[in-house]
């Protein structure tokens, strides 16, 4: 997606400890126009696959998959952090790393929202070492309900988090691609795949 690639050219900048800042477009201010064309490549690549829910986790997940469920016209879910008590007890949880706050998260998801007879893509904002999405999963399948693909706005691909999750079976579909990020050559970011 080349209006992606061109805000991270242009907002992205290179934090200690493999970060990449990209709170310019994804993480604190969003671009209207660039959010907008998330939603309708990540809907044009899964409408065909005939989802029926988008789920991903709060906080930054929240735009692009808004933007996604928008375009589908499905629901969108988006896991809590901490369990609210207006959720019902008996929630689906997982856990994963935090990458930018540190220590673990807890993801909830109510069974009032998933279950067994929907048909899930999942949307994050950042693909990088893949345990948030492996959490994620891990969700869809208590629930019973069928993941029928990942997508994600930008995927650090030297973090190796595409492979890790390739035992799911399931299409992996990023808008921007970091290559590599070091002092040197700046970001190195392509269209994704
Ligand atoms: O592939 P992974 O190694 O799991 O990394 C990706 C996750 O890391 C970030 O979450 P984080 O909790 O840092 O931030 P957020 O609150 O902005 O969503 C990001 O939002 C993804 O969910
Ligand atoms: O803002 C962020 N920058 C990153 O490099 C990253 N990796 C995972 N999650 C992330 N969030």
């Amino acid at each position: 997606m080349q209006s992606l690639v061109d805000a991270i050219r242009e907002h992205g900048i290179i934090l200690p400890g493999g970060i990449l800042k990209v709170d310019g477009l994804v993480n604190h201010q969003l671009l209207p126009t660039v959010t907008r064309d998330m939603g309708r490549q990540f809907a044009e690549y899964f409408r065909p696959l005939a989802p029926t829910k988008v789920l991903t986790i709060e906080v930054s997940g929240i735009a692009p998959a808004i933007v996604t469920a928008i375009e589908l016209n499905v629901p969108m879910v988006y896991a809590r952090k901490k369990r609210p008590i207006t959720m019902k007890d008996g929630a689906f949880h997982a856990q994963s790393v935090s990458r930018t706050k540190g220590g673990m998260v807890d993801l909830y998801v109510s069974g009032e929202y998933l279950g067994p007879g929907d048909r899930v893509v999942v949307i994050d904002d950042f693909l990088a070492s893949g345990g948030t999405l492996l959490a994620l999963n891990s969700i869809v399948t208590q629930s019973g309900a069928t993941l029928l693909g990942l997508g994600c706005v930008i995927e650090k691909q030297f973090e190796g988090g595409r492979e890790k999750l390739s035992h799911l079976g399931v299409p992996i579909h990023t808008l921007a691609n970091i290559v590599r990020m070091n002092e040197q050559d700046g970001v190195v970011v392509e269209a994704g795949h």
